[in-house]
């Protein structure tokens, strides 16, 4: 089965819609995926970057990290950081459990 849904929202526009079943399985080093406010992030490239170390984004790795990552008071430059690794959404039509 596929991981990924893509719906046209209209002519221009488009959102991918990602399984929290399949942000889980996104959790090591070489492949790290994580939600934050609704959306998913693959981080896997930013690991080695991130001023607050790598140990903190792998200990949230295919989890929500959404209070992980508010409590910390993260810059607008992290936001634009984010930003750029967002590969999805969270599908609103399926209901699991994060
Ligand atoms: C992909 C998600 C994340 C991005 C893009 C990101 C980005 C950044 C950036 C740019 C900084 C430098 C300070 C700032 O600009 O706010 C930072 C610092 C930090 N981050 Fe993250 N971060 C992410 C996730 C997390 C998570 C989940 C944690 C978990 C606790 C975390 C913990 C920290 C800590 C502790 C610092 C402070 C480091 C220091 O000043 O010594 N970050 N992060």
């Amino acid at each position: 089965m596929s991981e990924e849904k893509t719906i046209s929202v209209n002519a221009t526009a488009q959102k991918t819609f990602l399984t929290y079943e399949s942000v889980k399985s996104h959790t090591t080093q070489d492949d790290l995926w994580m939600v934050i406010h609704g959306k998913v992030y693959n981080c896997t490239k930013f690991i080695d970057e991130h001023p607050g170390g790598e140990e903190v984004l792998l200990d949230v790795g295919g989890l929500d990290a959404t209070d992980a990552f508010e409590d910390v008071g993260h810059s607008e430059e992290a936001r634009k950081i984010l930003d750029e690794l967002c590969i999805g959404e969270l599908d609103p039509s399926v209901c699991d459990i994060i």
